[in-house]
């Protein structure tokens, strides 16, 4: 380990070293050290919500040019270095190097995209109902942001966090997930010489139960946004209601996808395979749960268990891998318990269900597929957050809906048919923040509002000009 990089917290403009520091290890090759990062303690998160209290009034006020070049210059390096960025996130979370460069290109888009923002705030201007008295509505920004992230999207989540917030105004404080603190750390190292004045923007890494308890506490912070599981977020949450903190959480997901019997068979595998098993399955908007009519269901079955034999599972950064490893002994574990749960249940399983070995430790899981389900099982309710799906047999359309919307979930939801008038229907009826007509139920867009219903998200929505609302205040002025 004597040649192992360290790398530091970023605090006021500085690097700051900590007497503690976390391993970095790659999912696909245990052996793998990506290196050290250094573990923040309560201190540092207080020095770092400090500067960026200090670094506030001048950044709220800076001129917009100024703010939307230096987001541009962030956004201009990663994609540049996107190839280099892309290896790294594959190395760190397992994701496949097409798919973490493509994360990465994601990442820089983000960043372009709100430098763009920047130009484009504009307010209101209207007829009091008093005579002779003006109104203008306007926004401004709300201050210290605390932001935590997950490990599934290393680099995507934290652009779409930081660059909103620092686009209109606001300083932030960022916790990346101890897993994979290396692609944050990257964009840290990228704003530390992209023009932002010193206390602007901050990173302190370390576990949640320390520096994101510490975030999410701390006296200055005046908005937590938060990607993660349902447990951790609804205590955030508490926290922020009982303080009067703005909160904004993007949590879980259990993602129905539908196949009628009309779908083109063809493309109804392949979303499905996509939506269950890309990324292996660790997506807030995979699908696990695949609801068919009874028309197509065993030439369904069938067809996605030749497709999924077809998976090349292995290391991330191996060329022709279609599915990486679980991003951590522990996800595995949840996985393999999962599995476990569906057997005792009475669901068939089709294919997978085992870990697979490669050349080298890692945690690979073979994409699993259970059959013949019902919807009170256990791995039809919960998120499991893997390789793992299981499929629904329903008589029609209206049974099919009905079952999408039972769950306490709403982020994603899709339908596989060739009739608009279930796609039309289906648009308007599925309880969910997004539907997908034809298309994987994961897999969005930047520059339009991400976001979920029910048990899935609180607060406004992220992404694209919707962001706003989560990162401004609005103030209405009367000018008589
Ligand atoms: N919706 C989504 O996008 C995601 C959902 N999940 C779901 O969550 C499950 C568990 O994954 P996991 O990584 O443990 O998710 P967590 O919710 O534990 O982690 C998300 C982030 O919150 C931090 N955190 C953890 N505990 C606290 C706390 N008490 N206060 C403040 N911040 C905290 C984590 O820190 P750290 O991990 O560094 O300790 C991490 O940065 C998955 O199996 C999946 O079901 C997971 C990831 C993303
Ligand atoms: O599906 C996507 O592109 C985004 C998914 C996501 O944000 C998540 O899993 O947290």
């Amino acid at each position: 380990m004597a040649d192992v990089q360290r790398y530091d917290n970023y605090i006021d403009g500085q690097w700051v070293g900590s007497d503690r520091y976390q391993a970095n290890t790659n999912p696909s090759d245990l052996s793998d050290v990506i290196g050290e990062y250094a573990q923040a303690d309560a201190g540092q998160v207080e020095q770092a919500f400090a500067a960026a209290r200090r670094a506030f009034p001048a950044w709220a006020t800076f001129g917009i040019q100024a703010r939307a070049d230096a987001l541009e210059k962030v956004g201009v390096e990663i994609l540049a270095r996107r190839e280099e960025l892309g290896t790294l996130l594959a190395r760190e979370e397992g994701k496949t190097l097409p798919e973490a460069i493509g994360e990465v290109a994601r990442a820089g888009n983000i960043f372009k995209y709100f430098a763009g923002e920047c130009l484009r705030q504009a307010g209101e201007t209207l007829q009091s109902v008093r005579p002779g008295v003006g109104v203008e509505v306007t926004r401004e920004p709300l201050g210290v942001i605390g932001l935590i992230t997950p490990w599934n999207f290393p680099i995507a989540i934290p652009a779409w966090k930081i660059a909103p917030a620092l686009a209109f105004g606001n300083c932030v404080v960022i916790k990346p997930a101890d897993l994979v603190p290396g692609c944050a750390w990257a964009i840290a190292e990228i704003i530390s010489r992209a023009g932002f004045p010193a206390g602007v923007f901050n990173l302190v890494m370390g576990r949640g139960r320390e520096v994101g308890e510490a975030i999410v506490n701390a006296r200055d912070v005046d908005a937590v946004s938060f990607t993660g599981s349902v447990g951790v977020g609804r205590g955030i949450a508490q926290a922020c209601v009982a303080r009067g903190t703005k909160v904004q959480l993007e949590m879980g997901g259990k993602n129905p996808q539908i196949v009628l019997d009309d779908a083109d068979l063809k493309v109804a595998v392949e979303l499905c395979t996509q939506s269950a098993f890309y990324s292996t399955g660790q997506r807030c908007t995979a699908s696990s749960r695949i609801i068919v009519t009874e028309g197509i269901y065993d030439r369904f079955v069938e067809a996605m268990v030749e497709r999924i034999k077809k998976i090349k599972v292995g290391p991330a950064l191996e060329q022709g891998v279609d599915v990486g490893p679980v991003v951590s002994e522990a996800q595995l574990e949840q996985d393999l318990r999962y599995i476990e749960i569906g057997k005792q249940e009475g669901a068939r399983l089709a294919c997978g269900g085992e870990r697979v070995k490669c050349g080298t430790e890692g945690y690979f899981l073979a994409p699993t597929l259970f059959v013949d389900s019902n919807p009170s099982m256990r791995v039809s309710r919960e998120e499991i957050f893997g390789p793992v799906a299981n499929v629904v047999k329903v008589k029609d359309y209206d049974e099919a809906l009905a079952m999408a919307n039972d769950t306490e979930f709403g982020l994603s939801a899709g339908i596989c048919t060739t009739s608009l008038k279930h796609a039309n229907h289906f648009k308007r009826h599925a309880q969910a923040g997004m539907v997908m007509i034809n298309l994987p139920t994961a897999g969005v867009d930047y520059h339009v509002p991400f976001g979920g219903r029910k048990g899935s998200s609180y607060g406004p929505r992220e992404q694209g000009r919707y962001a706003q609302e989560f990162y401004t205040t609005v103030k209405t002025t009367y000018i008589g």
